[in-house]
């Protein structure tokens, strides 16, 4: 059983997701947003490298994921950390804005823990956007384990908030922000996501 708080229904004038025509086609590997994300980043040793694709259904602003739980990532012994699965969660939902090329940052995250999870355990999560309205995001996941069919682990309905390159530029530490802005890589992506009409 579980009660949503009234700040992650949409208002009833919010707007249909719509795929952004320069997204990442159906199937395709999103790829990390940023080397050092403790959720996607290949540099993160025991990140939680999470894969995320672009969903099938081109009329859907939805993704997959695939998170492999490590001894790392444990809390109680044997079992993945609850923190470590709402971070999967937080990842998949963030990669969503990938599709609609905004930045956005998450505002509320609320989980349902439903099954323990086993270390070892390929966590198959869902992920789709169900609303926009201004700057904000609506969202919602899910979490499966022994398969992309099997039980629902976890789930979680988000909130995310559009925000500028500049939050990040006026709130990141100075050492990581310059090495960023010296990636024309990253830049260019980050300016990119900026000016969506
Ligand atoms: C060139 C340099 C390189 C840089 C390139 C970087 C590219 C990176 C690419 C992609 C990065 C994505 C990273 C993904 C990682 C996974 C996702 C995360 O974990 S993100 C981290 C965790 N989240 C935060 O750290 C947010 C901290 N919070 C804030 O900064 C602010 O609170 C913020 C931006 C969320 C909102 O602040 P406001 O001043 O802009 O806006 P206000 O007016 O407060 O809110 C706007 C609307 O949203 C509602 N709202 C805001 N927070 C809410 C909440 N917690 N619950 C319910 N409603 C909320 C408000 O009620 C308001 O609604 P009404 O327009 O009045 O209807």
């Amino acid at each position: 059983m579980s009660g949503r708080t009234p700040s992650l229904t949409p208002p009833d004038d919010a707007a249909r997701p719509v795929r952004h025509p320069e997204a990442p086609a159906p199937g395709e590997l999103l790829g990390a947003h940023y080397e050092h994300c403790f959720g996607c980043g290949h540099g993160q040793p025991h990140g939680l490298h999470l894969e995320a694709r672009a969903g099938d259904d081109p009329d859907a602003v939805a993704i997959t994921a695939e998170f492999t739980v490590k001894p790392e990532h444990q809390g109680a012994p044997g079992l993945a950390h609850g923190g470590v699965l709402a971070t999967a969660l937080d990842e998949t939902l963030g990669s969503l804005n990938w599709l609609l090329r905004v930045i956005a940052v998450t505002g509320r995250l609320e989980t349902d823990f439903v099954r323990p999870v086993p270390v070892g355990t390929v966590l198959h999560l869902d992920a789709e956007v169900t609303a926009v309205a201004g700057r904000k995001i609506y969202s919602t996941a899910t979490g499966r384990i022994g398969g992309p069919d099997g039980p629902v682990a976890v789930r979680a309905d988000a909130l995310f908030i559009e925000v500028k390159v500049d939050h990040f530029i006026e709130n990141g530490r100075p050492e990581e922000i310059k090495a960023a802005m010296d990636d024309p890589d990253q830049v260019r992506r980050a300016r990119a996501f900026e000016v969506n009409p």
